[in-house]
């Protein structure tokens, strides 16, 4: 079924064919171009666009969880990296790499889609054709990232549903969102043996799959360098879960033949495409169908490539499918080693995909790998892989928009072709041939086809070539001609050039003997020079040392005129302070002097006071010494008296004479006491006095020796 319909959201339709995937070496396309070609998209032509590897790591299964098995691979999602860690024994494997984007054993389905798919299909919907590859050892997740989980039986969107359904609703939601007019159509096919599979032809055709009267589904060559399968049954869809209905289609035709054919789908590669094309109205008001494409590709297991072809039995088919995974490894290396022939045409899994890789296409691969310590192995030879796979390099390119008047044009004479096809089958007046022998026809029809392009590219080059070394032999000649003449001028120079020779040989000979003679001259000259020059070093040395002598004079002198700078400032302050001092000094001294003089003069008065206190206590002793000399002649007498009564009255005069005198003995003492008593009060006042005299003399002559100090420090004599 080769033509398929463009659904008009409540409109017309429009049969479009696979081969008529627009490419920009389509001559009659490229006159359909629209002006609004994609600036970005010529930008991203010139520099070539990475294809971006994702890798993802699926937790321990059930069983490996149960039995423990060692988890050997680190995920840092943020840093991108992921670390492969093993030692046994003195065997030590420590490795990072480096992805575009790195997912973890607890990352979820929508996390992966969101993050890495997500933008692809905004691509797609851009008219980029887009392919995602899923790469990795069986039981790795594959499947599992490309498709989920099965649906639920409500038709719920379940949360483990893989790259495949969540474009497709993407894809619908953006479309349905814009309200846009579009058809979309899918094909599923399975890669086994080299063989293809149309997983969504219908069941007659499968059911006898070595039926020799089978559809062929076969690989052509669409004349412009790509590729188409032929036969392939293209589904129109219009709904996401038409989508749905016909993966699960597919997928259970994978499975049924599996057991049916004992094949196994580790060793399949299955990939399944969405074409959509898209209206758009130019602000012209010209109608354009835009186009875009996103492969969805399952590769086989990767431990194939090593491990396929162990068992004598299976060993064509190991080897085919050997050749499509190694042909990919080799189609990878040739495009990151930029070598000059990349094998696309080896595999066929390489032929359907190969605008993908190098191509026009955007590409994603997403690696799978396994935690577990039995399969590092594996891993290590997947993240090898897609680690390597980081520098191809695609040139993307939007897909030319064409103008919807001249696509009906070109479907309209493609009916034609149809019909005339199927008129002339049922007049049976065409020719006809058995299948085989046609299809072998075809093949060495195109085979030739490709004979002569080569050879006619060839007899271009060579005719080039011929041409190109023609006009090299005429330039030759030419040059030769002209090369001649420039020899008969040179020979008749060379003539005149010898005799000249004859005449520079003899001044030859003659300067030789002036050359001898200043020789002489100049070696003498020379010794004399050096003699000047060692002397005119020795004279430098010693002026250098002069100089620096001088230099060392100059700094000394300047120094010392500093320290003289120095001194006379501080004799200028020491002669301000010592005035200040002198000053200062003068006035102490005076204010001293008229001190001491008071001083002097309160002691004279002290010493006046004190002599006319003396001299009034010496007249009161005096005094009282007459009064005593009194008392005593008084005394004296009285005794007389008693004498002289003691002869009369001699007893009782005793008695009187008796208390008599012990009365005077008693005021005689009393009067003893008291001048005692005044001499002593007189003698403490005189004591005190005289003490007083004393410490302000000791102060005077304190005073006196601190000046005496001051003075001397201060260098006053
Ligand atoms: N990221 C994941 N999270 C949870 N389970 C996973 C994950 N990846 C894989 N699995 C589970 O691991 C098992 C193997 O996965 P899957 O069949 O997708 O591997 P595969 O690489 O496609 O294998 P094959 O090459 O045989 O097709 C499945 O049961 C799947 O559910």
């Amino acid at each position: 079924m080769e033509s398929t319909q463009l659904q008009r959201r409540g409109g017309g339709l429009v049969s479009l064919s696979p081969s008529q995937t627009p490419r920009s070496n389509d001559k009659s396309v490229r006159d359909l171009r629209s002006a609004d070609s994609n600036s970005s998209s010529k930008h991203d032509k010139d520099k070539g666009v990475n294809v971006q590897v994702i890798l993802r790591c699926r937790p321990l299964g059930e069983d490996e969880a149960r039995i423990n098995t060692p988890v050997v691979i680190s995920c840092n999602e943020s840093r991108r990296e992921i670390c492969a860690v093993q030692s046994i024994a003195n065997k030590q494997i420590d490795r990072t790499f480096l992805f575009d984007k790195v997912f973890g054993p607890s990352s979820q389905q929508k996390d992966l889609f969101d993050l890495a798919v997500s933008p692809i299909v905004n691509e797609v919907l851009e008219g980029y054709n887009c392919t995602i590859f899923a790469y990795g050892q069986t039981g790795t997740g594959k499947t599992y990232t490309m498709e989920g989980g099965a649906r639920k039986k409500n038709g719920e969107f379940p949360s483990d549903a893989g790259v495949i359904p969540r474009a497709v609703k993407q894809i619908f939601d953006i479309l349905e969102a814009q309200n846009a007019e579009y058809s979309m159509k899918v094909t599923f096919l399975e890669l086994y043996n080299e063989e293809i599979t149309d997983l969504l032809a219908p069941e007659e055709t499968t059911k006898f799959i070595d039926d020799k009267t089978k559809k062929p589904i076969a690989l052509m060559e669409d004349g412009k360098g790509g590729v188409f399968v032929r036969g392939l049954e293209e589904e129109i869809v219009t709904t996401a879960n038409e989508i749905y209905k016909i993966l699960e289609k597919g997928s259970a035709k994978r499975r049924t033949a599996e057991t049916l054919l004992n094949k196994q789908s580790s060793r399949s590669h299955s990939i399944f495409s969405i074409t959509i094309h898209i209206k758009e109205c130019t602000p012209e008001g010209e109608e354009m169908i835009k186009c875009g494409k996103l492969n969805l590709v399952d590769l086989a297991g990767s431990e194939n490539i090593s491990r396929s072809g162990a068992r004598e039995s299976r060993a064509r088919e190991a080897g085919e499918i050997n050749k499509s995974l190694l042909t990919l490894g080799r189609v990878i290396n040739a495009l990151v080693e930029h070598s000059g022939h990349v094998p696309y045409r080896d595999s066929k899994l390489t032929r359907l995909l190969r605008d993908s890789l190098g191509g026009k296409t955007k590409t994603c691969i997403i690696a799978t790998i396994s935690p577990s310590i039995h399969c590092l192995e594996e891993t290590l030879s997947t993240l090898d892989y897609a680690h390597r796979a980081k520098n191809i390099k695609n040139k993307p390119e939007i897909n030319q928009k064409m103008m919807k008047s001249a696509l009906i044009k070109d479907l309209y004479s493609e009916i034609d072709r149809l019909k005339q096809e199927v008129y002339s089958a049922r007049e049976k007046n065409g020719i006809y041939i058995p299948r085989d022998r046609f299809l072998q026809d075809e093949a060495e029809k195109k085979a030739m086809a490709e004979k002569i392009e080569r050879m006619e590219l060839e007899s271009e080059s060579k005719e080039k070539q011929i041409a190109e070394l023609q006009e090299l032999y005429n330039s030759q000649q030419l040059l030769t001609a002209d090369l001649s003449e420039k020899l008969e001028k040179k020979e008749k120079k060379l003539e005149e050039t010898e005799f000249a020779l004859f005449d520079l040989e003899d001044k030859h000979r003659q300067a030789n003997a002036t050359i001898k003679e200043q020789d002489f001259f100049v070696s003498n000259l020379l010794k004399s020079e050096k003699t000047l020059v060692d002397r005119a070093f020795e004279l430098r040395a010693e002026l250098e040392n002069a100089a620096s002598d001088l230099s060392d004079l100059f700094a000394k002198i300047e120094r010392k005129n500093k320290i003289e700078d120095g001194n006379k400032a501080l004799i200028q302050k020491f002669r301000s302070q010592l005035t200040q001092q002198l000053d200062i000094l003068h006035k102490t001294f005076a204010a001293s002097v008229t001190q001491q003089e008071q001083q002097l003069k309160h002691m004279e008065e002290d010493m006046h006071s004190f002599v006319s206190t003396k001299s009034e206590a010496t007249e009161e002793l005096r005094g009282r010494l007459g009064k005593l000399k009194n008392t005593y002649g008084l005394g004296v007498k009285t005794l007389d008296n008693i004498s002289s009564k003691l002869d009369g009255n001699f007893m009782s005069t005793l008695g009187d004479l008796n208390s008599e005198v012990s009365k005077h003995s008693h005021d005689l003492e009393d009067l003893l006491k008291g001048i005692t008593s005044e001499a002593e009060a007189l003698l403490n006042d005189l004591q005190s006095s005289l003490y007083k005299q004393e410490e302000k003399l000791t102060v005077f002559a304190q005073q006196q020796h601190e000046r005496k100090e001051e003075k001397s420090a201060l260098g006053i004599h």
